[in-house]
């Protein structure tokens, strides 16, 4: 059953498969391709996001948008961000940033 868990074991799930053998883990591959690859990999997934979204294949889109939170995820342990960290920047933003709130707040 997918959940916010999902993410979590994700990232522990690639946090111990960072120093694997290359040929049987992806996530070791990407790793020892370096910083760079793990980058043009996520840029990669993103721009097929995109192409799925505009083509409105749903299942497609469902794909894509896994690789690109795979590669996500694979980018930010690599740099050793904590997904809470993001997580908790998103709480941060909540009801803090969005168009309403700052429509009311008087101008400059
Ligand atoms: N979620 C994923 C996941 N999503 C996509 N992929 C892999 O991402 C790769 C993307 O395919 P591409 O053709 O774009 O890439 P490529 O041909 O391998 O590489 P290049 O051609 O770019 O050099 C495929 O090999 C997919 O298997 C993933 N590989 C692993 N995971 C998760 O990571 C866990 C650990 O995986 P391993 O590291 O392989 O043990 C798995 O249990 C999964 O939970």
């Amino acid at each position: 059953m997918s959940s916010p868990d999902s993410l979590a074991r994700l990232e522990a799930t690639i946090a111990a498969r960072r120093g694997a053998d290359p040929d049987s883990s992806y996530v070791a591959k990407l790793n020892a391709r370096g910083l760079g690859k793990i980058a043009q990999k996520l840029g990669e997934e993103a721009t097929e996001t995109v192409i799925a979204a505009l083509t409105q294949d749903r299942k497609e889109l469902v794909g894509e948008a896994a690789d690109l939170i795979f590669h996500l995820m694979v980018l930010l342990g690599a740099k050793d961000v904590p997904l809470a960290e993001v997580l908790a920047e998103l709480d941060r933003r909540e009801g803090t940033s969005g168009i309403a709130e700052k429509a009311s707040r008087p101008r400059d």
